[in-house]
């Protein structure tokens, strides 16, 4: 392979994101998905069952590739999580913010993935999304515990974790995701990634 088509392939390389979608059950991991797939795809939007297994799409977002895996949240497809890991940019670990009484075993699943950061790599990112904040009377409380039980504590381990709100039925809060996703930040330094794609 000649040294143009290397860089070429690297090149793609760079541009591509591997975004592993996981949460508990009923957090709204598909419903995120697919609000991103109507807005970045243009696909109607679909009804969502529960996910059994996985599913892979790839969307398009300013010159990136992104390719969001949603895996099934059920407990008895928790066990198989381990095997989505691999080479994994970002991890987006999605909570029922209006769900309390899950809070607890949903930062559980995240901690115990946090621990086995062999697997998930250390250069993977964090982010957070309390979803269904329509329903959420609570976000604030949530958000305190969030901060104070999870992401102070990794922070001390050098695991920063971002942090947000939304509600996946009419995307509010899902606009900055792709750009947080991409670039680790919201909005790309002036001047640098492609505006189009
Ligand atoms: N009110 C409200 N409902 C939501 C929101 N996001 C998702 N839902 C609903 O929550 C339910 C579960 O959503 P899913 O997207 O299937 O959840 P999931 O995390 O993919 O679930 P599994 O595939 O079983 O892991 C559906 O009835 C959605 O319509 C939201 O932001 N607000
Ligand atoms: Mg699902």
């Amino acid at each position: 392979m000649g040294l143009l088509s290397i860089i070429k392939k690297q090149k793609l390389k760079d541009r591509e994101c591997r975004c592993l979608v996981l949460g508990l059950d009923n957090s709204g991991k598909s419903t995120v998905v697919d609000w991103i797939l109507a807005t970045y795809k243009n696909r109607p939007r679909q009804s969502i069952t529960p996910t059994v297994g996985f599913q892979i799409h790839t969307v398009p977002f300013r010159g990136h590739s992104v390719q969001l895996w949603d895996v099934g949240g059920q407990s008895t497809l928790r066990p198989y999580w381990d095997n989505y890991f691999d080479k994994t940019d970002v991890l987006l670990w999605v909570v029922d913010a209006a769900a309390i009484a899950r809070l607890e075993e949903s930062m559980g699943e995240l901690t115990t993935i946090l621990r086995n950061r062999d697997r998930l790599g250390y250069n993977c990112r964090i982010v957070v999304l309390l979803n269904k904040k329509d329903l959420a009377a609570e976000l604030p409380t949530v958000l305190e515990r969030l901060q104070r039980d999870l992401v102070r504590e990794w922070r001390l381990e050098n695991v920063p974790i971002e942090v947000r709100a939304s509600n996946a039925l009419d995307g509010e809060g899902l606009a900055t995701l792709l750009p947080l996703v991409v670039w680790g930040r919201e909005e790309p330094v002036e001047g640098q990634p492609p505006a189009a794609t």
